[in-house]
């Protein structure tokens, strides 16, 4: 593969006429942002960046001090590019306009800063997903409405893990592609083209814990998995879970499986646990991107019309053939509440 870097992978993109000049900066600088930010998390007890801050996002959870600098970081870099309409942030109440003092472009950003807030302080892989919309024609001021469209419209979605090396993994609409962080030279090389995710999977992702609180058709599943050769499915199923959604979808982009956060009981009042704007629709575009499938057990995610902006959805994502398996699961009466009465 020819190794270029980020900045001539979207120039060249620019060139070939897939994305603007204001998409192609939005790009480099969230790449910039992510940069920063993997600084910090590399730095972690002696950077003073562990441990909570001590106040409460707008869903109710404890604010790590990372979650609250990866907001600033992304927040800074992007109000006075001129690439932005607006921006929204799993870690803010409401949309962000840009500051009447900076000039205003055509693009929505929505982001999750840092994903994995829970391995924060014991040095697991954490992340940042972001999502590219565009602003709605003829609207000046974007408000929560704005940002309410479908992931089909996404025009740009994508990850970073800061991981044992940094990745950024990236989608355009047009193939998969991750860059790496070079340390030395501050830039993120192509190190993965077109990257494709294996129909079949012998790996599935999800929080066991929560089994009992599971519906019928989700519990038929895994019970079938974890019978392994003895029971229907004839093989043996190994199971992993980093409790990062970027570092489990990262590792189901490089070898395939499947990540699961299903619908659950706990909680009746949640849908889900995790966000339809800042991680299932970014996630999802990029899985599909690379040949795998995204659904919420019932529908695909990327055709949801979202009706808030903190909405929480079920994720079923990652190797086609799986994910369509357990969607089947939950769409056939037989395998609802009363086949595990
Ligand atoms: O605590 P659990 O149930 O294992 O949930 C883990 C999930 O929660 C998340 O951490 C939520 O993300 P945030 O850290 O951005 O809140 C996902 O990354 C992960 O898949
Ligand atoms: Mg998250
Ligand atoms: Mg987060």
């Amino acid at each position: 593969m020819k190794s270029i870097s980020l900045t001539q992978f979207l120039i060249e993109q620019q060139r070939e006429g897939r994305i603007n000049a204001d998409l192609r900066l939005l790009i480099e600088v969230v790449a910039r942002a992510c940069k920063r930010i993997s600084i910090a998390v590399g730095k972690g007890a002696l950077g003073g960046v562990l441990g909570s801050a001590g106040t409460e996002n707008v869903q109710g959870e404890t604010q790590k001090k990372l979650d609250v600098l990866s907001n600033e970081i992304l927040l800074e870099a992007n109000a006075w590019g001129g690439h932005l309409a607006a921006l929204a942030s799993e870690e803010m109440d409401d949309p962000h306009p840009i500051p009447d003092r900076y000039p205003k472009g055509e693009y929505l950003l929505v982001f999750d800063p840092l994903d994995g807030s829970s391995n924060i302080d014991v040095n697991i892989s954490v992340g940042t997903i972001f999502s590219v919309l565009r602003c709605p024609e003829g609207v000046k001021e974007p408000d929560e409405k704005a940002f309410l469209q479908p992931g089909t419209q996404q025009v740009a979605a994508g990850y970073a893990v800061y991981g044992s090396s940094t990745v950024l993994v990236l989608t355009l609409g047009d193939g998969v592609y991750q860059f790496t962080l070079d340390r030395e030279q501050g830039n993120f090389p192509l190190t993965h083209a077109k990257m494709r995710i294996p129909e079949d999977t012998s790996e599935f992702a999800i929080n066991m814990s929560n089994m009992r609180h599971w519906e019928p058709p989700m519990r038929r599943y895994i019970d079938e998995l974890l019978a392994g050769k003895t029971g229907p499915r004839g093989r043996d199923f190994n199971m992993r879970w980093v409790a990062s959604m970027v570092a489990d979808v990262h590792r189901i982009l490089t070898r395939g499986g499947i990540f699961i956060y299903p619908r659950d009981l706990k909680d009746p009042g949640k849908p889900g646990k995790l966000r339809l704007m800042y991680e299932a629709n970014p996630m999802a575009f990029i899985v599909e991107q690379a040949g795998g499938a995204a659904t919420t057990g019932r529908e695909r995610i990327l055709a949801i019309a979202p009706a808030q902006l903190h909405q929480r959805v079920p994720v079923f994502l990652g190797s086609k053939n799986e994910v369509e398996r357990v969607t089947a699961y939950h769409l056939t009466p037989a395998d609802r509440a009363d086949a595990y009465a």
